[in-house]
């Protein structure tokens, strides 16, 4: 792996652990395993959820590099068909895509989706009438992911104001029936509890083996539980790096990060700078 100390003049400093992570890749790339978020990490934020794409050098560099570490994993809210579709990550051989916070797989073609559990669609039947309680304006829009319901207010005049709104309602039906609130970028899922990107990244890390080192890469509230693994796995020795996607919409994860760089360009650029001149 090549040296990245010149690059990503936009950047910000790099701590000393995420440091010792570097070192410990370019050592034993063999052994390392990268986890990404997608939408805000890999894709970049678009008002239409059914817009986004990944950016356009993401997939080659998640090819590049899964052919020199043990293993890529993108880890997201997504379905993770729709992510494999919106990454055109089809033909990355070897990628891993965790789907709807770990509760779905997709590997070298193949899906594997559980049921969701019935009071996904006892909230399904109620949301409109939630919605209407809570005064939503006409722009919130529903993502029905099956398995979840994203309430989207980006599209709305005062989003922060609108989702604000929602909390309260959302939080009851949610208990209600089951369910948890996933937050996120002027987003509000509902979804089955039990699992979320941390318990997905560390049972991943289980099964693939004690990595050289461990690197997460997320922008959004959701990926702060894959930070907290990769704290975890630091603690227990392993070399890991907590990377930012920044952006003025979330601040959390930089709190959190080893490295901050801007956004999916910012994600891309540093990834390819790890890769030899040659790639
Ligand atoms: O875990 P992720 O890959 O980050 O997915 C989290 C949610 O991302 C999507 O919503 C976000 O991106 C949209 C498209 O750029 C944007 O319009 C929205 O405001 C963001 O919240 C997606 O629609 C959700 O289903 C994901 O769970």
């Amino acid at each position: 792996m090549a040296d990245t100390g010149h690059v990503n003049p936009s950047s910000s400093p790099i701590g000393p652990e995420g440091e010792d992570a570097l070192a410990a890749l370019r050592a034993d790339p063999g052994g390392a395993v990268l986890g990404f978020d997608f939408d805000g990490t890999l894709a970049p934020i678009v008002a239409d959820p059914a817009a986004a794409r990944a950016h356009p050098r993401a997939a080659a560099v998640l090819a590049a590099l899964a052919s020199r570490v043990r293993a890529v994993v993108v880890v997201t809210g997504r379905p993770a068909k729709v992510a494999v579709e919106y990454g055109g990550f089809e033909g990355v051989d070897g990628l891993v895509v965790l789907g709807q916070y770990g509760a779905e797989r997709w590997e070298s073609g193949a899906l594997t989706s559980p049921e969701p559990p019935p009071g996904v669609a006892e909230a399904r039947a109620k949301l409109p009438r939630v919605l209407a309680a809570a005064g939503a304006p006409p722009e919130t829009f529903v993502e029905d992911k099956g398995r979840a319901l994203a309430v989207h207010t980006r599209r709305c005049a005062e989003p922060q104001v609108a989702l604000d709104r929602l909390r309260s309602l959302m939080d009851a039906l949610a208990e209600r029936h089951g369910l948890v609130v996933e937050p996120g970028r002027f987003v509000l899922e509902l979804r089955p509890p039990g699992m979320d990107k941390g318990v997905a990244l560390r049972a991943f890390v289980a099964e693939t083996g004690r990595p050289s080192m461990l690197l997460f890469a997320g922008d959004d509230l959701g990926d702060l539980a894959a930070f907290d693994a990769v704290d975890e796995l630091r603690a227990d020795g392993v070399p890991g790096l907590k990377l930012c996607s920044g952006s003025a919409e979330v601040t959390e994860l930089a709190a959190r990060a080893d490295l901050v760089v801007d956004g999916p360009d910012g994600v891309v650029a540093f990834l390819e700078s790890l890769l030899p001149a040659s790639s």
